[in-house]
C-alpha cells in the first residue's frame, strides 16, 4: 500500500507537498537544517495532523485509522534517542509487540540479532551509550514487524559497521516489501543505499527521483549552497566538496 502526502501544509515547516512513497523501496528524504524532513516523517507516521491536505495509506486517510492500527503498520523512529524506562534492554525490544498485543518472540530474537544487541540484552536500557540507544530504539521499531519502516537520522549515532549492518537489514526488509523512509544527512550513504531521493528545502519538494538525478551537482548548489562533486562508480560514490 502506498503512503501518499496530498497538497500537505504544516505551519511555516512544509508547503504544498504532494508525493506517494512505495512499499519495496528505501526512500531518503534529504536537505539543509530546517527544510521541513523530520515534519515530513512524522506527518507520515500520522503524528503530525496538517493544516493542509492529508496523509493516506492506501486508500484511508491516516488520521482516521485506529492509533493500534496504525502503529500495527507505521513503526516510526524519532529523532531525538530518549529512553523513558530504566527497563532491561530486551524488555523495551519487546514493547514493539505492543501494538500487536502479543508476545511473540520470533520478531524480537530478529530484530536484537538485525541491531547486533544479543551482548546487550541484560543491560539497563538507561546505562546505554548514544549509538547503543539508537541500535535499542531501531530494534523496537523492527520487532513490531511494521509494512512502513520511517526512520529519522537512524545512522547519525552509529560508527560504520553497524551503519552498514543496519542498511543491510533494511535492504533485505524492503525486498521483502517493506516500506522503508529514511531522513538522512549523509548523502553519500542517500546516493549508494536509497531506491529514490526527495530532497526538500524550505518546506517544499526541491527534486525527487533517482539518487544520481535527485542529488546530482545542481542540487546540490541550488538546496545545500555547494560546490561539491561525485567521485566513483554508481552505487560506491563519495562527495568531494570543492
Ligand atoms: N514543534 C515545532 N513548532 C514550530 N516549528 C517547528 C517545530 N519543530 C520544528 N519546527 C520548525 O520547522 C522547520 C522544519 O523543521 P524540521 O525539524 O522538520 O526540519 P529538518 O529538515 O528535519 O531539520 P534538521 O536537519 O535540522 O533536523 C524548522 O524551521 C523548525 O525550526
Amino acid at each position: 500500500m502506498t503512503l501518499t502526502a496530498q497538497n500537505l501544509s504544516i505551519g511555516d515547516r512544509l508547503h504544498d507537498v504532494s508525493l506517494a512513497v512505495e512499499p519495496g523501496q528505501i526512500t531518503a528524504i534529504c536537505g539543509p537544517n530546517g527544510a521541513g524532513k523530520s515534519t515530513l516523517l512524522e506527518a507520515f507516521a500520522g503524528l503530525l495532523p496538517p493544516d493542509d491536505g492529508a496523509v493516506n495509506l492506501g486508500d484511508s486517510n491516516l488520521a482516521a485509522l485506529h492509533p493500534r492500527e496504525r502503529a500495527q503498520r507505521i513503526g516510526y523512529l524519532p529523532q531525538a534517542h530518549e529512553i523513558a524506562w530504566d527497563v532491561p534492554v530486551r524488555s523495551l525490544i519487546e514493547l514493539g509487540r505492543m501494538p500487536h498485543g502479543d508476545a511473540r518472540t520470533e520478531p524480537v530474537e530478529a530484530a536484537i540479532a538485525a541491531l547486533d544487541l544479543g551482548p546487550l540484552e541484560n543491560r539497563r536500557a538507561q546505562s546505554l551509550s548514544g549509538g547503543e540507544t539508537a541500535r535499542v530504539l531501531l530494534a523496537r521499531v523492527l520487532a513490531g514487524e511494521p509494512a512502513w519502516i520511517l526512520a529519522d537520522e537512524p545512522l547519525a549515532a552509529l560508527d560504520i559497521g553497524h551503519q552498514l549492518a543496519l542498511l543491510r537489514h533494511l535492504r533485505d526488509a524492503a525486498d521483502q516489501g517493506a516500506g522503508v523512509v529514511l531522513v538522512l544527512h549523509d548523502l553519500a550513504h542517500a546516493m549508494n543505499c536509497a531506491d529514490r531521493v526527495i530532497v526538500l528545502s524550505e518546506g517544499r519538494l526541491a527534486t525527487d527521483g533517482q539518487p544520481e538525478s535527485a542529488l546530482d551537482v545542481l542540487a546540490l548548489q541550488n538546496v545545500w549552497k555547494i560546490d561539491a562533486h561525485w567521485i566513483g562508480v554508481e552505487g560506491k560514490r563519495a562527495l568531494i566538496a570543492r
